[in-house]
């Protein structure tokens, strides 16, 4: 049988069945317009049975107020898939009868070559006649295993993950795989590849293992030389059945149970990832400009906030009194660090402890800046404000005192773990730690206000308290 073709030519000027298919997808971020595509690349991957096309479509999108470029993996089959009826975009007619088009991380025929692509030396994507690249990588310990079924995480919002049942050559069972299909891409290298990949190679257990990845390179009109390069897919052992931190966290705090050991354990994990960052990447004293060019983010991210909630003028002499403290105080030495970190972040596996995931940064901030060394105390805050948002989320509720004694002794818990493994003595860097608690209080309001307004009074009324805290 051969390749159906919807020939590529035809998907250049890219249909409006597809454009009006992206538009539903959760991963699409401007749901309210229409998409307004422009395909800029394609790469292309071989099924190793020759009987589907495997086309990855990078569709720039001009409908919004910047250009987004999204990563689209199309299979063109001259059947239907069995099962597939959710994931078919549409149906085409061609010279040779019809083909039907399917969002690819649904199609078994890419999954396979997806994961072969990263772990197979011998395969390669290659260059496509419009420029674009994709090449495959296996980690340092990548597993010899043949996939047995593959299925698409629900849930997710801004990526699509893929993970994958398999076994070792010899048919018994591996450790799943979850593959990361970066669904917005952008020029530069994804952090949450780099670092997790340096982390896992480096033998570290308080991450997934990495498995591989894929980087590309394409024409893209939106960077000044016209050319970009980044991550395209990322691959790590899949933790099954397992509870993320936030939930665990919540139910203890329900059940009016003590998170002390949990929480210490947890600000223990937090510092021997951060030691072990300070190893693995660069490490500078703060310098002046250092320190000027992140008081000026926090005082840029309260202006912001001031946007979204008027109602925080109240308080804005007072955060500013916060942040010129900090100005003065003396900071840490400046390394690589998680950058997004809270409870729902970290996996509690049985038997092995906190599990760190997502080192992707700040979603709301740009990819090239969550690239740079950064300050340790911005993770540790991020924690400190998640025990309070697990109070904050009881506060209606009949717990909610108890709920308030719960997170300041698991926050007191957490930063006795921290300091008894990093050595920093948290408590002495206060002035300086409240002002990134404010910071990520101030970040929260503009995220919450945008995506959960019923929330935003978390953290308001954090910012309240550590604003007017006496010092
Ligand atoms: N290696 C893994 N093992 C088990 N579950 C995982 C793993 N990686 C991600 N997950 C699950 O998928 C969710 C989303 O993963 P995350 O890396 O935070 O993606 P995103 O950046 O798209 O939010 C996590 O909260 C977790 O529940
Ligand atoms: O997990 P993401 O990288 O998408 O992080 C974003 O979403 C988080 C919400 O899920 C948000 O975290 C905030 O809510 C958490 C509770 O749901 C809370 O534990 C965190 O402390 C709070 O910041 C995160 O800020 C955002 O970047």
């Amino acid at each position: 049988m051969s390749v159906p073709t919807v020939s590529l030519d035809r998907y250049t000027d890219v249909r409006p069945e597809l454009a009006d298919w992206m538009r539903e997808q959760r991963w699409y971020a401007s749901s309210e317009q229409s998409p307004a595509l422009t395909r800029v690349g394609v790469w292309t991957l071989t099924d190793h049975k020759h009987q589907v096309g495997l086309e990855t479509h990078l569709l720039l999108d001009e409908s919004g107020p910047a250009p987004v470029l999204y990563q689209v993996p199309l299979s063109f089959r001259s059947s239907p898939l069995l099962g597939g009826e959710r994931a078919l975009v549409e149906r085409v007619e061609g010279p040779s009868g019809s083909v039907y088009v399917y969002d690819a991380p649904h199609d078994p025929a890419f999954t396979r070559a997806l994961l072969a692509l990263m772990l197979d030396d011998e395969v390669t994507a290659g260059e496509s006649p419009d420029g674009t690249e994709a090449t495959g990588h296996h980690a340092l310990t990548s597993p010899e295993i043949r996939v047995t079924d593959s299925r698409v995480l629900r849930g997710e919002q801004s990526n699509t993950s893929i993970i994958f049942d398999l076994v070792h050559l010899n048919g018994k069972p591996a450790q799943p795989v979850i593959c990361k299909l970066f669904r917005v891409l952008s020029d530069g290298q994804n952090p949450d590849v780099v670092v997790q990949s340096a982390l896992s190679d480096a033998g570290s257990r308080l991450v997934p293992r990495a498995v591989g990845s894929v980087s590309g390179s394409w024409n893209d009109p939106r960077v000044e030389a016209g050319r970009a390069s980044g991550h395209l897919a990322f691959a790590q052992e899949f933790i099954p059945e397992v509870e993320d931190a936030w939930r665990v966290a919540l139910r203890s705090a329900e059940a009016g149970e003590s998170f002390e050991q949990l929480a210490k354990a947890l600000g223990e994990a937090t510092a021997q990832v951060h030691t072990e960052l300070a190893r693995l990447f660069p490490v500078h004293e703060a310098s002046d400009a250092d320190r000027g060019a992140i008081v000026a983010s926090f005082r840029d991210r309260a202006a912001q906030a001031l946007v979204e909630v008027p109602s925080l003028a109240s308080q804005a002499s007072a955060v500013d009194e916060v942040f010129a403290a900090a100005a003065e105080a003396s900071w840490p030495a400046f390394q690589r660090i998680h950058g997004d970190y809270h409870l729902g972040q970290v996996l509690a596996v049985p038997g092995r402890g906190w599990v760190l995931l997502d080192f992707e940064g700040e979603p709301l901030r740009p990819l090239a800046e969550r690239s740079e060394p950064d300050v340790t105390l911005r993770d540790v805050a991020g924690m400190l404000r998640s025990f309070d948002y697990v109070a904050g989320t009881l506060a209606q509720s009949d717990h909610a005192e108890a709920a308030r004694a719960w997170a300041h002794e698991a926050r007191d818990a957490f930063i006795d773990g921290y300091v008894s493994r990093s050595g920093l003595d948290l408590r002495a860097q206060r002035v300086l730690l409240d002002a990134f608690e404010l910071d990520k209080a101030l970040y929260e309001v503009s995220y919450e206000a945008r995506n959960r307004p019923d929330w935003v009074s978390i953290p308001v009324n954090a910012i309240e308290r550590l604003a007017t805290r006496p010092r």
